[in-house]
């Protein structure tokens, strides 16, 4: 085993493409003629659907959004509801991007018209004890239509796939019911659904939640905004391709001068070349497929790295923070 492993990394080292020097890294990445339409499943029209007749019996929008990407990916169907209802943003996963770009993004978000922003993470529960008060404080200081005789609030918790809308409903429960799971997580974009029915999340103001199935820009704005929400995890690997998602996250890495990866996997030196990057993925990880070869004296077993593989723990390593914390915007 470890024969083979040293002569895969000899093997990784010496048959590597060209390896570019700190700032010598591509400046644009070439998306080729990837139409993002082909990425928006199907079902999302119902679910938008669903979501759109709910939204009536709301007194205010939790929008919960993944901040790697901050700026891009939210679904534009919430403008037209935004004017007329209190409305949340809750940048969750705030423990994966990067922390610097906070104050940026805010104010960037400022100027969108978006004033009201919170920063949480729902694994550790940070952050999230600020949601209830600042929701109360939201739907009192708006007329509240329909729901003027009612002392409950009703928060629609929306946004796309995969950001944490059901870990923060249940992080929620946690922190003011000292309850456990309302509804179920997944690392999976579309793990919600259906339209649930109403979940209580607090007693002291009496708070329910509705969670709803995530649903993406009905229109992908380009397909670099569909290439950061892919990353993100709001759509499915496969629909996008997971060998160009990982040569877009390192053309991004690389960027940014993070340079993380390179110690990971035991890089000696930074690489614009995936296939080079996945060569040591691989070869660290002990992603290796059995397979045939046909000679003209017989079949030959071989053991070869696995490229499929590599790349998907490439982009698990960056969903998981392994890659260092990130703003792709
Ligand atoms: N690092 C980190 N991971 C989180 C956080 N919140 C949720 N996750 C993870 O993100 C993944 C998606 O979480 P869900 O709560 O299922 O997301 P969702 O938005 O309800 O997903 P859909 O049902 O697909 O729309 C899960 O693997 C969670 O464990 C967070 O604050 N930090």
């Amino acid at each position: 085993m470890r024969r083979w492993v040293g002569a895969l990394r000899a093997a990784a080292t010496v048959a590597s493409g060209p390896c570019l020097e700190s700032g010598g890294f591509r400046t644009r990445f070439d998306f080729g003629s990837r139409d993002a339409a082909s990425w928006f499943p199907g079902h999302m029209a119902k679910g938008l659907r669903q979501m759109r007749a709910s939204l009536r019996r709301a007194d205010c929008l939790v929008e919960v959004h993944d901040p790697h990407i901050p700026l891009s990916g939210r679904n534009p169907v919430l403008q037209e509801v935004l004017g007329i209802r209190p409305h949340l943003l809750v940048l969750n996963k705030m423990d994966l991007a990067d922390p610097r770009q906070q104050s940026r993004v805010l104010e960037q978000l400022r100027q969108q018209g978006c004033l009201h922003v919170v920063f949480t993470d729902c694994q550790r529960d940070s952050n999230v004890k600020k949601i209830v008060p600042l929701v109360a404080k939201l739907v009192n200081s708006s007329p509240r239509y329909h729901r003027a005789e009612s002392t409950e609030y009703s928060i629609m918790v929306i946004g796309v796939p995969n950001v944490g809308k059901s870990s923060l409903i249940n992080s929620l429960r946690r922190l003011h019911l000292k309850k456990g799971k309302a509804t179920a997580v997944g690392g999976e974009p579309g793990v919600t659904k259906a339209v649930l029915t109403r979940i209580q999340v607090c007693e002291t103001p009496l708070v329910y939640l509705v969670d709803t199935p995530g649903v993406l820009p009905p229109k992908l704005a380009d397909v670099e905004t569909g290439m950061k929400l892919a990353l993100c995890g709001a759509i499915r690997d496969h629909l996008v391709g997971e060998d160009i998602m990982a040569d877009y996250l390192l053309y991004v890495l690389n960027q940014q001068q993070q340079f993380g990866y390179m110690e990971l996997y035991g890089l000696p030196e930074a690489s614009d070349n995936i296939r080079h990057v996945l060569k040591y993925v691989a070869v660290a990880l002990g992603k290796t497929q059995k397979v045939k070869v046909l000679t003209g004296t017989g079949n030959v077993n071989m053991t070869m790295l696995d490229y499929s593989a590599a790349a998907y723990e490439f982009l698990r390593a960056f969903r998981a923070g392994r890659l260092g914390r990130l703003t792709l915007d």
